[in-house]
């Protein structure tokens, strides 16, 4: 391990100054924190309130004032935390929040970055760019730790949270970097007062067998973590203990089924530890598909759509799948050809489209067997059980199959949020290819679409292709703007085009006026990004535009929206 360099003694916190609870967080970090500095990047949608509106106006121009704004903003905001400068802490306000985050973290050579909940999103980024120690403030104001050390090589090629933390680090006893270190392995050293025993989350589970008990002091040695690591109590190091955890989270995983083999695959979700181990032959026996399921008994059924029902099941080496039995049988004609077309179109591989792992064909019975997405779906959050306002929008699936994917466009053509499952990071994963076309020739798909409207495309689309049956790329870009409009908000039948013609009548007024707060779900409470509402807003008002070539492509909307975070 590397230490750290020695005039380095800086912790950058960096903050969503938006957001109300941060300022109870920056407080908390303000009060216990001494000679640190402390960052507060900030944007804010509320310096939008410009007499215009996105109506009728240029959409990179907007992008271009929407910059103007949010610079502006930044600048105001200073003075108002001019208070805790006299505290010994230094407040930066900055746009956009990673550059300048990276910035001071460069300028200070700080030790520490400890990001605030909802700078997530970037914490790639800086694993990638920053050396230091990197932190990440949970919901509960748990920390997650994401690097205990510092690195000479930043290029990372998976990201994983090495140990988290259920409470917030008790920065009252820190004077140093180091005893925020000494705070760590304290924690772990003496689970019993630190630790919650709620064991609803799997890596804090995890985390606190690591922390005591025989073998955690065996498998700890000094030598194998170089002479500058510390030690606890106990002759833990950290590092030490960052391999223990994750040997430990490999022993837990074998526990529950899952071989050594597969315990070595990349991590689908950080949240549960889910893996995919890509296998070397497409082809699975039924008996296999069988037995993974339980001979697919309910209890493994997840659900059952238009295709057929789906299992979850686990295979023998541990991989989680779910397994979609096609409810007609058949071993040749239109429906077989169907199977196999959503074969050959579920191998558009992006880390945000599910993947298919192969397929199991006995006698007349069609199976496809998908890596199994842990955390339910969009769906699901936004209408079974809503509680916050999740990042669920990244469109690059969708960039992906629009516009990356060799030999033309995939239009998926069934965007919605029964499609969109998600991970326990809440990682969205686009499935379900039953409905996809590549298309052919020019700007429109010159195929009329088989099926009723209703069961065809939830966002239907594009009121071109309700009237002629024609689609674009620009009917996925519709049905992904409605399906931000829904986000939070319970609309009925979301089957029914009406209902979605009426939902995208009834927002766009209140996006042009910018009370944007009255297009989200009271249920939601304040548990929702402001600033995040406002992008999702302005995506989705560009989306669901009447007329196609009004809408923005999905690369322009990745664009804008990477330039705008
Ligand atoms: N790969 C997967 N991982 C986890 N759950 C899945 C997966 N695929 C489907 N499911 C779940 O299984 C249920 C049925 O999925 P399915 O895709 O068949 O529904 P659908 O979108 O209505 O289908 P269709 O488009 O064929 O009518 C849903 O609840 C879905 O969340």
């Amino acid at each position: 391990m590397d230490s750290p360099p020695a005039s380095a003694s800086y912790v950058v916190v960096a903050c969503d100054a938006t957001r109300e609870r941060t300022e109870h967080e920056i407080k908390l970090v303000v009060d216990h924190v001494q000679e640190r500095h402390v960052f507060l990047p900030s944007v804010g949608y509320q310096t939008l309130t410009c007499p215009e509106s996105f109506a009728g106006t240029n959409f990179r121009a907007r992008e271009d004032e929407v910059k103007k704004k949010v610079d502006a903003y930044a600048t105001k905001l200073l003075p108002s935390y001019e208070d805790f400068e006299s505290e010994g802490v230094k407040v930066t306000a900055g746009f956009p929040i990673k550059q300048v985050v990276l910035q001071e973290v460069t300028k200070y050579n700080a030790s520490w970055v400890i990001l605030d909940r909802h700078l997530r999103r970037d914490l790639r980024y800086h694993l990638n760019k920053m050396p230091c120690k990197i932190a990440l403030v949970k919901y509960d104001l748990s920390l997650d730790i994401w690097r205990s050390h510092y690195v000479h090589e930043t290029k990372i090629t998976e990201t994983k949270c090495v140990y988290s933390l259920p409470k917030f680090v008790s920065l009252a006893d820190c004077h140093s970097v180091e005893d925020i270190e000494d705070s760590i392995i304290s924690c772990k050293s003496y689970p019993h007062s630190i630790f919650s025993s709620d064991s609803s989350s799997t890596i804090r589970s995890y985390t606190k067998q690591s922390s005591y008990g025989n073998r955690s002091r065996e498998n700890s040695s000094l030598s194998d973590f170089g002479s500058s690591s510390k030690q606890d109590r106990s002759g833990i190091s950290i590092k030490g203990e960052c391999r223990l955890i994750t040997s430990q989270i490999d022993q837990k995983q074998n526990q529950s089924g899952f071989l050594p083999k597969h315990s070595d695959a990349p991590l689908l979700c950080t949240g549960c530890g889910t893996r995919l181990s890509i296998k070397e032959s497409m082809r699975f026996s039924y008996s296999d598909i069988q037995s993974a399921t339980n001979d697919f008994s309910k209890d493994k059924l997840l659900g059952e759509g238009g295709y057929g029902h789906v299992y979850n099941g686990v295979l023998k080496d541990g991989q989680q799948i779910a397994a979609k039995v096609r409810k007609e049988e058949s071993s040749h004609g239109p429906g077989f050809l169907n199977f196999i077309l959503r074969c050959v179109l579920s191998f558009s591989r992006h880390k945000n489209i599910v993947m298919l792992l192969g397929y199991c064909c006995k006698e007349k019975k069609n199976i496809l067997i998908y890596e199994y997405i842990c955390n339910k779906s969009l769906h699901w959050h936004l209408f079974v059980a809503p509680k916050v306002c999740h990042r669920h929008w990244d469109c690059k699936e969708l960039r992906f199959l629009h516009e990356e994917c060799r030999g033309g466009p995939i239009i998926h053509r069934d965007m919605r949020p029964s499609n969109r499952l998600l991970t326990h990071d809440f990682v969205p994963m686009l499935g379900d290819f039953g409905l996809a076309k590549w298309k052919t020739g020019d700007d429109t798909l010159q195929t009329r679409i088989m099926g009723t409207l209703g069961s065809y495309n939830f966002g239907i689309p594009n009121l071109k292709y309700a009237e002629d049956g024609i689609v674009s790329v620009g009917t996925d870009v519709y049905s992904y703007g409605i399906i931000l409009l829904i986000s939070g908000r319970q609309v009925g039948n979301s089957k029914n085009p009406e209902q979605q013609q009426s939902l995208r009548l009834w927002a766009e007024p209140m996006i042009e006026k910018l009370a944007l707060h009255e297009l989200i779900d009271t249920r939601l409470g304040e548990s929702y990004d402001t600033y995040e509402l406002y992008l999702m807003a302005k995506d989705a008002y560009f989306c669901v535009q009447r007329k196609p070539e009004m809408r923005p492509s999905m690369g322009e909307m990745h664009m804008i929206n990477t330039r705008v975070t």
